[in-house]
Formats: structure tokens, sequence, C-alpha cells
């Protein structure tokens, strides 16, 4: 899939050019670069101002973010929203079966039950993960999936995507630095700008590090 989009949103600009190759591929880059700007353009959800992104072998696409859940929903309903791609359509009895696999692979098939407000942020994380995989869509696009996940877990969900990632583009929006080596490519934004992409065993990393100052 390739991209070469201009969107200016308020005063912020946005002009990046790239190409999204089938496996993972980790975008990374500072609050406010234009990380989700551009995924919500790759997904359709936002339009460019002028240029175009081209879905070569890509006919379905997901972009899952933040997304509401009224706290009565259940884990089950959760997954089955992102199996139906939002209730586009129905659930059928297959819809369940999906969905029932996909958390298993999340290890969250006990929380499919439990309602959404009695969950912790990391067992709501690994639904919404698990809701993403159910659509089966050809791109996934995933907005910050590993944000509330402890590190053996931001491992674990990277390994699950990858081996799904066959046949598949599937962009992830990450802070984490220590999940760069698990995604196939990285794809780094600033000031709006793609400013590298490549395999993630050649990046390295470029972006200015957290000073955390000597006082106490
Ligand atoms: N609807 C909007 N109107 C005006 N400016 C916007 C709008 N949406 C986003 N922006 C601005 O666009 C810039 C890029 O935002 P974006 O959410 O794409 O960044 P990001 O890299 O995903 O950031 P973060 O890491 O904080 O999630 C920001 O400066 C933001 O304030």
């Amino acid at each position: 899939m390739e991209f070469n989009v201009v969107k200016r949103l308020g005063d912020f600009q946005l002009a990046a050019k790239g190409r999204v190759e089938e496996g993972v591929t980790c975008v990374v880059g500072p609050n406010g670069s234009g990380k989700t700007t551009l995924m919500k353009i790759l997904a359709g959800l936002l339009k460019p101002d002028s240029g175009r992104v081209e879905y070569v072998g890509v006919s379905s696409r997901v972009y899952v973010g933040d997304f509401y859940t009224p706290p009565e929903a259940t884990g089950l309903d959760v997954v089955l929203a992102g199996r139906t791609r939002f209730g586009r359509r129905p659930v059928g009895r297959e819809d369940v079966e999906k969905a029932a696999e996909y958390a298993e692979l999340l290890e969250a098939a006990d929380l499919l039950k439990r309602r959404i407000s009695t969950l912790s942020g990391g067992q709501r994380q690994r639904l919404v993960i698990a809701a993403a995989l159910a659509s089966e869509a050809d791109l996934l696009l995933l907005d910050e999936p590993l944000s509330n996940l402890h590190g053996d877990w931001r491992g674990r969900v990277m390994e699950v995507l990858r081996g799904l990632s066959r046949g598949r583009l599937v962009v992830v929006s990450t802070h984490h630095g220590d999940v760069l080596s698990c995604c196939h490519y990285v794809l780094q934004m600033e000031n709006g700008v793609v400013t590298w992409l490549g395999p993630s065993a050649d990046y390295q990393p470029r972006l200015a590090e957290a000073e955390c100052g000597g006082s106490r």
C-alpha cells in the first residue's frame, strides 16, 4: 500500500509519503507528530486535502483506537463489535465462535462474560485487540494498542500480531521502544512528515530520549 497525502488540521500539517508492506509496521514519533492522523487517513476515516492512498491487494480495512463501550457491555460485546465491523451487520453464530477464538489468542477467553466496567485497563485492552483481530481485515490499523499493557504482555501481543500478519498489513502506533524489534518495519513521524521508514533491524532510534533531570 502506498500513500502520498497532505492534510491540514488547524495549525498542523501532515505531508506524508511512503509504502506499507505486508507484515507488522510500527509507527513511532513524538506526541502530536501525526501518527493518528496518518492512520485515520490510511483507514479512510479522514479524507486527505490532496494526494491519495493506493490500496493494492487490500480489500478490507479496520482502524481501532479508543472506542466507546457502554459500561454494561460484556467482553464478548467488545470482541463482537470488531467482528461485525462495529455493528455494520448482525451477529451470527459463527461470529461468536470466532470472537471466542481470538479472545483465546489474547488469553482473554475468561473475560468474555465479564462486564467491561469490572475489568482492568489492560484486560480491556486485550479485548479491544481481540476485537481488531476478529475483524480479519487485510489492513489492520491499531492506534496505541499497547498503551495499558505491561512489558510481558506487550511482547506477547506483538508475537500474536506477527503470527497473523502473513498476507496482511498490520500498522501499530506505539510509544514503547521495547517492541520495535518485534515489528517487521518502523515508520517514524516527526512534525507531520515521515522521517524514517524501513526494516526494524535497520532502525536506530533518532528521537530525543526523555530527560528525567537530576533533582530528587
Ligand atoms: N480536529 C483537529 N483540529 C485541529 N488540530 C488537530 C485535530 N486533530 C488533530 N489535530 C492536531 O494534529 C496534530 C497531530 O495529531 P495526531 O493525533 O495525529 O498526533 P499523534 O502523533 O497521534 O499524537 P499522540 O502521540 O499524542 O497520540 C496535533 O498537533 C493535533 O493537535
